[in-house]
């Protein structure tokens, strides 16, 4: 076990920039009660503050009532609002020339004060429920994943009976539902063994967090453990009210304490104060496994003694299982699919999931034939499908009518060309969303979409460009140079000359030509420049390039790199190229 890889790996930022992606969360406004009175008042005009709840009848005053009240109310009231035009109107006419404006344009004065969100409120809102779009969300109802539900249901009934279900193999590209889907079966399945009372778990674990054999194990030993004191804790309180009602029985009422515990399994006193004496000893026993510093086999036979505690069936979960063995190798595979031989009273079963199809490539023979018992694809979505999902999700994410015909169809056109991500759909239609309500149109239209893709695209390139290596970044740079000062056809000649300059500039080694050209063809595969080997007929051959993302932006992102954010002035070295 390598000890080194316990240090927790950093998030992947992944959620963050989702999150910072979105404009501001304005779930609070469009909850249910506001459509329901905003439907009482249909006949007002759009926006008349019926949303904030205040009743039917404050239309007809609304416009004193509102200054009297604004002082108190602690949500701003539109009510007076006759819409987001008003609302500019009213701010043009406060302007400079307005008494009640300070010097800073700051409005101090509290009638028919503006605030900073009124006007943001004022609009009539596009998202009825705005988390069916995020991907924290798990559906109910899973549209063209049903025979790939099916088979997994079928594989994993054997539980319910107490048997061990096959290993299962998920496989498929990303956002093709496959993490949805395990998820929905699992918590059928352990609905379902709730209601026979089977003991039957699944365990979830994302590899790509939990991504070394240490941390799988201790993040399984400690859930075990968790539950085992649980069910002991419960035990014991049983245990210990047997023991009152027999004591007291024997004191007080003068009846022997054997014949109290007559319709239990114990035969005396002494008997239960054992059982009771072996939980609390177990209970002592179970030590939590800290995350790193222990001794792997520590770690697994912990885990082992937790899992067979008592009776269960146990499916393991793994997401992203390519990542646990291109991290850390196949030892965990290898050490859970021999575990059923040697557990007493329970029995483990794994699922992996992975979008890597060659990933198996790199497995023990015996792991990878233990592990695909069963496999299970799960093929892209097309474009028709990719719409019944949006226009599933959109019936509840949006009020009514929100959304032009048009939206939904290019939204999953747009995801069908990219491999078919449902992810990549739900995100176009939520910023598409987003963006339409940022600018406070009434609807969700073609071109909200477009600006979406355009958006989410730019999100990629700047996600990808920070996360480089700094010697790729300085390779970047020295392409935005060469390009800024309106050279095409860049070749990996002008590429280097640049590359060393800057290299000398911030102090970085000085990479070969060959690598320089190496980082030049990742970057190609990363879609961030596009490269052509051209021939220069007896001077050989050549690559010749030329950015395939905005400059500004991208130069943007690389100068807040702190190491290139040095370089305050490349210019001069642009100039050199010419001169050597
Ligand atoms: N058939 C479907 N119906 C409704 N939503 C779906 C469907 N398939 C996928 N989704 C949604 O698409 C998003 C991505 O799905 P999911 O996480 O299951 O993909 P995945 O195949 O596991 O991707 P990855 O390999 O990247 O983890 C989720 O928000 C999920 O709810």
């Amino acid at each position: 076990m390598d000890e080194g890889d316990h240090t927790p790996r950093a998030d992947d930022g992944t959620d963050q920039t989702d999150d910072d992606d979105s404009v501001d969360d304005d779930s609070d406004r469009s909850d249910g009660s506001a459509s329901d009175i905003a439907d009482l008042n249909s006949d007002g005009p759009p926006g008349t503050g019926s949303d904030f709840g205040d009743g039917p009848d404050r239309d007809a005053d609304s416009s004193e009532d509102s200054d009297r009240d604004s002082g108190s109310r602690s949500v701003p009231d539109p009510v007076t609002d006759a819409g987001p035009e008003t609302a500019e109107i009213d701010n043009g006419s406060r302007d400079r020339s307005s008494p009640d404006v300070d010097f800073d344009g700051v409005v101090l004065d509290d009638d028919d004060n503006q605030g900073l969100f009124d006007d943001l409120l004022s609009g009539e809102p596009i998202f009825e429920n705005k988390e069916v779009l995020r991907p924290s969300y798990t559906p109910h109802e899973l549209p063209h994943r049903n025979d790939q539900i099916n088979r997994m249901a079928t594989i994993l009934v054997s539980a319910l009976r107490g048997e061990t279900p096959s290993n299962i193999l998920i496989y498929g590209k990303t956002g093709t539902g496959k993490t949805a889907s395990a998820k929905f079966v699992s918590q059928e399945l352990e609905s379902t063994s709730q209601k026979y009372d089977v003991p039957c778990e699944v365990e979830y674990i994302n590899c790509e967090v939990t991504d070394t054999q240490y941390r799988v194990l201790a993040q399984l030993a400690n859930t075990f453990i968790e539950e085992n004191q649980a069910v002991i804790a419960d035990q014991l309180e049983r245990l210990e009210g047997l023991r009152a009602d027999a004591t007291d029985a024997d004191e007080t009422a003068g009846r022997d304490a054997a014949a109290a515990l007559a319709d239990t399994e114990f035969d005396s006193i002494e008997d239960l104060d054992d059982r009771i004496e072996t939980l609390e000893d177990d209970a002592d026993e179970m030590e939590e496994v800290p995350m790193t510093g222990w001794p792997t086999d520590r770690v697994y036979s912990t885990f082992f003694e937790a899992v067979d505690y008592h009776e269960r069936v146990v499916v393991i979960m793994l997401d992203e299982i390519d990542k646990l063995v291109e991290k850390s190798g196949d030892d965990t595979l290898y050490n859970l699919s021999r575990m059923n031989s040697e557990l007493n009273r329970s029995r483990i079963s794994i699922m992996g999931i992975s979008n890597d199809l060659k990933f198996t490539d790199f497995l023990d023979p015996r792991v990878k034939s233990s592990l695909g018992e069963e496999e299970i694809v799960f093929p892209p979505y097309d474009a028709n499908q990719l719409r019944d999902i949006l226009q599933h999700r959109a019936d509840t994410a949006f009020k009514p009518d929100a959304l032009t015909d048009d939206v939904i169809p290019l939204c999953a056109a747009f995801a069908a060309q990219e491999h078919g991500d449902a992810r990549r759909a739900l995100d176009l239609l939520r910023t598409a969303g987003e963006l339409a309500e940022r600018s406070q149109a009434e609807i969700v239209a073609e071109k909200h979409v477009r600006q979406a893709q355009d958006k989410i695209e730019l999100d990629r390139v700047v996600e990808v460009v920070r996360t480089l290596p700094t010697q790729s970044k300085i390779v970047l740079f020295a392409v935005i140079l060469l390009e800024k000062n309106g050279v095409h056809n860049i070749n990996t000649g002008e590429v280097f000359n640049i590359y060393k300059r800057l290299c000398e500039e911030i102090d970085a080694d000085v990479l070969t030509q060959r690598r320089v050209t190496d980082l030049i063809s990742e970057l190609d595969m990363l879609g961030i420049v596009n490269a052509v080997v051209v021939s220069k007929g007896r001077y050989g051959r050549t690559k010749e390039m030329g950015l395939s993302v905005p400059v500004e932006e991208t130069e943007a992102v690389l100068l807040s790199d702190s190491r290139l954010g040095d370089i305050e002035n490349a210019q001069p070295f642009v100039q050199a190229r010419f001169d050597n």
